[in-house]
């Protein structure tokens, strides 16, 4: 946030209000500011004011999941400063600033003017009062970007891309593009038997099966784009029907708790949850890395918290500069779909995560690449990639590349630990094709309309599958027939003039209806 940026890319996360003031004349002030805050925010990042003021900006920005995030960090630190302050002899004191510590008593200190008691209680209580108001300021600033509604700790927002987000966290590089192939090849190497026992001998044994490449969906514009971030997993060889192609394991997962509902089956904790004992936690993992805690807290959210924490923890441990430099972060494409307004929660979305951030020794203030856009940022990646069970949500780092189609070359199923895919080929291939799953087998059978309705979960646009394709065009080639004109010159638009039905009556529909019974009503 401490970037400049156009003002034409500024996209608010804000869904629009009716009655909204127009900020347009004011956004490069506003940039300006939001730029000189976080600025200031990383001198000092541990004065509660200047996240305060922070938050107002993004209010004004209509960023109301990141003014919340601010309004948070002010919050805990008027907390913890409050708290100090109740402490009985303590020697450190609050500076005028609020937020910043300094010693205080003591014959080297360069402070001793505030030796006096009845001074340095006066001192206490006008900056416990200053505390105080700031505190309330930003409770109040936070319940204004909530929504209050079914939850008063919940608030509406759409997901876009954060203009101040670099360059590099845009899109994927060449070299991450490299190191998913390598993973793609150690994912085939060793399997030669496996699949021997399958289709007999593979032609090119030790070629890897799949390839990642750019341009899946061709040259043509994406977005805006050129296509040339549209990644797709391609045959890297001929391949038979029926072999297993890839078994991608993860370590990004995350699971609901034990189940709780009496008299099910299959679950020794009794009820339909996660049954693995030692789950949320890996095994490599020792008790002050115990991630339990977070599981009880966020209840049936739960899987889908601690995914995102995974993500964070994981980049920790490798020490990433950057969280969305983490090369299992940095392959994520997100959505952003333009008219669906989504609910984020103050304790899942943000608190949770900051306090885990916290327990791996991240500090949430004075470190940026944690801030709260960054949290969101991977939100929104994770929301794209990943697939879930009724317990158990997981991001897949190869499977999470591979394409829709709703005529799919491969099927994948989940393994028992339910944080593995199989992945195998449910046709012959040629080399160069592009491997396609299918992302929702309610798809199957449901004509294109219906199809593209639901896979509006996953995609921004249609789908550009080759059956969805031909099924447009075939409908369009038809519309074209039905709308030829009759009087035999071939081109007059008769058709358009008329009517957009093809029925001589407008039909009916449910809204027309309405009005005909209140019209019938009245007459
Ligand atoms: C799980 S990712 C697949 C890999 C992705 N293409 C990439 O570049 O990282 C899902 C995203 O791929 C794109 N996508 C996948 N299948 C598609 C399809 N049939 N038509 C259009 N876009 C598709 C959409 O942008 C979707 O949000």
């Amino acid at each position: 946030m401490d970037r400049a940026f156009p003002a034409y890319d500024w996209q608010p996360t804000k869904p629009p209000e009716p009655g909204e003031e127009d900020i347009s004349p004011r956004l490069p002030s506003l940039i300006s500011l939001l730029n000189r805050q976080t600025r200031c925010i990383y001198h000092h990042p541990y004065q509660p004011r200047l996240w305060y003021d922070r938050a107002n900006t993004l209010t004004a920005l209509r960023y109301p999941e990141l003014a919340v995030g601010d309004a948070q960090k002010a919050l805990m630190l008027c907390r913890s400063a409050l708290d100090r302050l109740s402490e009985n002899g303590n020697r450190w004191r609050l500076g005028h600033a609020a937020g910043f510590w300094m010693r205080s008593g003591g014959s080297d200190d360069d402070d001793d003017d505030d030796d006096d008691e009845n001074v340095v209680a006066t001192r206490d209580e006008q900056l416990q009062q200053r505390l105080t108001d700031l505190q309330s300021d930003a409770f109040e600033l936070q319940i204004r970007n909530l929504y209050y509604f079914p939850n008063y700790l919940e608030g509406r927002v759409r997901s876009r891309p954060y203009p101040w987000m670099r360059g590099e966290h845009r899109g994927r590089s060449d070299e991450l593009i490299r190191q998913v192939n390598r993973e793609f090849a150690w994912s085939s190497q060793g399997r030669d038997e496996e699949i021997k026992a399958c289709n007999g001998v593979s032609p090119d044994e030790g070629v890897p099966f799949c390839v990642l490449r750019r341009y899946a969906f061709g040259k043509g514009a994406h977005d805006g784009q050129d296509g040339s971030d549209v990644l797709g997993v391609f045959a890297a060889k001929d391949i038979p029907k029926g072999t297993p192609i890839l078994v991608d394991l993860s370590e990004t997962w995350g699971c609901i708790g034990p189940g709780s509902k009496r008299h099910s089956t299959g679950n020794p904790r009794d009820g339909r949850g996660c049954t693995d004992p030692i789950h949320p936690n890996l095994p490599s993992e020792d008790t002050s890395q115990d991630l339990r805690w977070i599981r009880e807290r966020t209840g049936s959210a739960a899987a889908d918290v601690l995914l995102r924490c995974r993500f964070l923890i994981r980049s920790i441990r490798d020490q990433t500069p950057h969280p969305l430099s983490h090369p299992l972060i940095a392959r994520l494409t997100p959505t952003y779909r333009q008219d669906k307004t989504g609910l984020f929660s103050l304790d899942h979305d943000i608190v949770v995560p900051n306090e885990c951030l916290q327990q791996f020794g991240i500090d949430i203030f004075a470190d940026p690449a944690y801030d709260t856009w960054v949290l969101f940022t991977l939100a929104a990646r994770i929301e794209n990639n990943s697939w879930s069970d009724p317990v158990h949500k997981c991001v897949s780092p190869l499977f999470s590349l591979f394409n829709h189609s709703c005529a799919p070359n491969v099927e994948w199923t989940i393994g028992r630990d339910h944080t593995t895919l199989w992945v195998r080929s449910s046709r012959e291939m040629g080399r160069g094709e592009q491997l396609f799953v299918m992302y929702d087998n309610f798809l199957l059978g449901q004509p294109l309309s219906e199809r593209r309705k639901r896979l509006r979960r996953w995609l921004d646009a249609d789908c550009q599958c080759s059956l969805c394709v031909q099924e447009e065009q075939e409908e369009q080639r038809l519309r074209g027939e039905r709308n030829k004109c009759d009087c035999g010159c071939g081109g007059c638009d008769k058709g358009n003039q008329t009517s957009l039905w093809d029925v001589e009556q407008k039909p009916v529909f449910p809204e027309d209806s309405y009005r005909v019974v209140h019209r019938g009503e009245r007459e």
